[in-house]
């Protein structure tokens, strides 16, 4: 995002940030005040529409990798081979032992319910502006026509610390800013971690992907998804990819929502109580030269609760040109499967167009 420093406060270059979304109506005020069915805005084409998890896909979702981060942060060879697995063929795994405290993890939880649960005349208070992607909102809305996720959103700047934007952040509501500073502090470190370990597995030193990507900053998007009475009908979040380097995922322990494409089928991610959830983002996926993958998942509701997540998205600077690192490039055994491109050039792209499925990379392929 283009900043600029005023009296020590950040302010942003108007227009020309990431993007912008349309404002919508809230989906948990529709809720609130009680529906007959479901607004057509909210119902999918049929071939969106999320069907019925078939047996095959139950089981493969046990095979998602669950990584035992304290091993890995260890050096442990097979836990490192697990990561390399895990980023090559899912670009999906959880991880536990992250060291994150379980108090942290459910301050935040707790944080977040206490502000979707406001009067949203309170929340209001901190909607997006016309020019930008931050703030309370939804995201993603380009269109006056486009169908409509089932999905309550607030994004906020949270690192580096010079970066928020107070004035989005509801500084009275008791402990969340407290809350949602320590968790993505943690959450950062877990990020780095992650970064040491691809970077070795890349071919670099530990701090490989540090020295190219810069510090990494931090955007945190709290998605509130309410039930819905005909959950068949609408997607919480539509098929994406991340437009980041990593996103860790903190979800509801006992409600399954996130579903991840793998061999063409949707996989439900369960849940477990007190992991993470890790994915590889589309910057990533440039940077490896596409042996890592950046995957397409969506978000399903259901009809009994509302449902909670937090997606920390690590992110490069928007001045940073990404683009196949040398130690991944072998001309002509494996050439450069990505053009160059500045990153604010390549989200801004990202972000005007509706989330279609494709993983948002096609964009920067080279055809071959
Ligand atoms: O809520 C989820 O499980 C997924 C959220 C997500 O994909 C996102 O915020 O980018
Ligand atoms: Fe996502």
């Amino acid at each position: 995002m283009d900043l600029k420093v005023e009296n020590g406060c950040i302010k942003e270059d108007k227009g020309l940030g990431w993007g912008k979304s349309l404002p919508v109506q809230s989906v948990q005020e529709i809720v609130r005040n009680g529906y007959l069915s479901v607004p057509e805005r909210y119902i999918q084409e049929i071939k969106d529409r999320p069907s019925s998890i078939s047996s095959e896909s139950l089981q493969a979702s046990l095979q998602i990798p669950i990584i035992d981060f304290s091993l890995l942060a260890k050096g442990d060879e097979h836990e490192t081979r697990k990561l390399d697995l895990a980023c090559k063929e899912w670009g999906f795994f959880q991880i536990r032992n992250h060291g994150v405290q379980v108090k942290i993890l459910q301050k935040m939880k707790a944080a977040m319910a206490a502000f979707f649960e406001l009067p949203l005349m309170e929340k209001k208070k901190f909607a997006m502006g016309a020019n930008d992607l931050e703030g309370y909102g939804q995201a993603y809305v380009v269109s006056e026509e486009q169908k409509l996720d089932w999905c309550d959103l607030v994004a906020l700047k949270t690192l580096p610390l010079e970066q928020r934007n107070l004035n989005f952040w509801p500084l009275n509501l008791p402990g969340f800013k407290e809350a949602v500073e320590e968790y993505s502090i943690e959450v950062q470190k877990v990020a780095e971690e992650i970064n040491a370990n691809l970077s070795i597995l890349m071919g670099m030193e530990r701090d490989g992907l540090k020295r190219y990507q810069g510090e990494l900053k931090q955007l945190m998007r709290m998605n509130y998804y309410p039930p819905c009475s005909s959950p068949e009908l609408v997607v919480g979040v539509s098929p994406h990819s991340d437009g980041g380097s990593l996103t860790v995922l903190l979800q509801d322990d006992d409600i399954i929502g996130l579903q991840i494409k793998h061999k063409g089928e949707w996989i439900p991610v369960k849940p477990i109580p007190n992991a993470l959830v890790v994915n590889i983002g589309d910057a990533i996926e440039i940077m490896s030269n596409g042996v890592y993958k950046s995957i397409e998942h969506r978000a399903i509701t259901n009809e009994k609760k509302a449902r909670i997540s937090a997606a920390a998205f690590a992110y490069v600077d928007d001045e940073l040109e990404i683009g196949p690192l040398d130690s991944m490039v072998d001309d002509p055994h494996r050439p450069p499967m990505y053009k160059k491109i500045k990153y604010i050039d390549y989200i801004r792209q990202v972000l005007a167009r509706k989330m279609d499925g494709k993983a948002h990379t096609d964009l920067v392929k080279i055809q071959t």
